[in-house]
């Protein structure tokens, strides 16, 4: 990542225009090359968006009974409700509430033999009929827009366009997230909306959020960078992920983020996590992040030694040898920030993880 002091805004309507693609392209590699973080405009999912946003007032209004009969603990694949202060990231409780949802109707694994991560894939649970509908409908749209942006991102790297498709998970994810208000007076532990994190299911995050503010990346200086709400209110917030970062052997990295919690309004969000093939073993990520790497083009790059390093040790958990496949680095995820949920699906690997240090940031 370098100094960036903003964040770039990629139109995606001349991405698909021919006159202005070319241009589009080089202006979307230096976003991921150089921050990590875009805003897309015109991707064609505004109303769908605003549509959404103006359910989840009433939504979080429900009574808690109602939110809680879906709560996030029924559930081995941390689908479901998280009410506010259940979940922790970089060891400070987050002041948020949410519902994790996933691809909708998956065929359920019977076999008896699955690898334990595979579990993260399950049935949601759904607080209302009008809640299962919208969430039906938001992530059918957003699969195709999120595949059709991956194959620009394969085009701006100079590859083919198909080359990422094969990575491409069967889960994506949708969160409902609502940021209610935290005055100063509360103290310093409840200014955290969500700590510093990088996105760890997948490859690309689409986030719609609403006109409060809140969500800072961070550069290589140690600068929090705002990314504030556009006039365009229809554009969305697009970041790398922990799984493309891996599979580009780090060349792309996923940039940590935050949000700073609301003082005096509720703010509330709504990403989508493009997931990854949880099966990718360390060596197959090895294996294609050479692959990849080699064929990115780094000439017009002022420091190249700066991106080969990073091509070659990059600290990414999901490249560290701890795990045997992408599925297990991120059931760990799934562990560390819903600690209650893990304890009670996954207990013995709840215990090792949160007793050694190396799994717990
Ligand atoms: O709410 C936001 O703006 C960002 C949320 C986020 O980073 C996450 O849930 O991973
Ligand atoms: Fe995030």
């Amino acid at each position: 990542m370098s100094n960036f002091t903003s964040v770039p805004i990629i139109d995606f309507q001349r991405l698909q225009d021919p006159e202005t693609k070319v241009e589009t392209l080089t202006q979307l590699r230096d976003a991921i090359f150089l921050v990590g973080f875009l805003y897309l405009t015109n991707h064609g999912l505004e109303s769908l968006t605003k549509r959404a946003h103006a359910t989840l007032p009433d939504l979080f209004s429900l009574p808690s009974e109602t939110k809680e009969r879906t709560n996030m603990i029924n559930s081995p694949s941390f689908l479901g409700y998280t009410h506010l202060g259940a979940e922790t990231t970089a060891l400070k409780t987050d002041m948020r509430e949410q519902f994790d949802f996933g691809t909708p109707n998956l065929p359920p694994s019977n076999n008896q033999t699955a690898p334990v991560w595979s579990r993260l894939e399950g049935q949601n649970q759904y607080p209302t009929p009008a809640t299962q509908s919208l969430v039906e409908e938001y992530i059918t749209s957003f699969i195709p827009l999120s595949n059709t942006f991956l194959q620009y991102v394969a085009e701006s790297l100079s590859l083919p366009p198909t080359t990422f498709d094969t990575y491409r998970g069967t889960m994506d994810r949708l969160k409902f997230i609502k940021y209610p208000p935290q005055p100063s007076s509360s103290g310093e532990n409840k200014s955290q909306g969500v700590g510093p994190h990088k996105d760890s299911t997948g490859l690309f995050t689409f986030l719609s959020q609403d006109t409060t503010g809140g969500l800072q990346v961070l550069n290589k200086r140690g600068d929090w960078i705002d990314v504030p709400p556009l006039e365009d209110e229809g554009a969305l917030v697009v970041n790398i992920q922990q799984g493309f970062e891996a599979i580009t052997g780090g060349v792309c990295s996923a940039t940590v983020h935050r949000v700073v919690a609301p003082k005096s309004t509720t703010r509330y969000s709504i990403p989508f996590f493009m997931g990854i093939r949880m099966d990718l073993t360390l060596s197959n990520l090895r294996d294609s992040a050479r692959h990849i790497v080699e064929k990115v083009p780094v000439g017009e790059w002022s420091d190249e030694d700066e991106m080969k390093r990073r091509a070659e040790d990059v600290p990414s958990e999901f490249l560290s040898d701890r795990f045997d496949c992408f599925g297990e680095a991120y059931l760990r995820n799934r562990i560390i920030s819903h600690p209650d949920v893990g304890k009670k699906w996954y207990p013995e690997l709840y215990e090792r993880y949160s007793s050694d240090p190396f799994y717990l940031y």
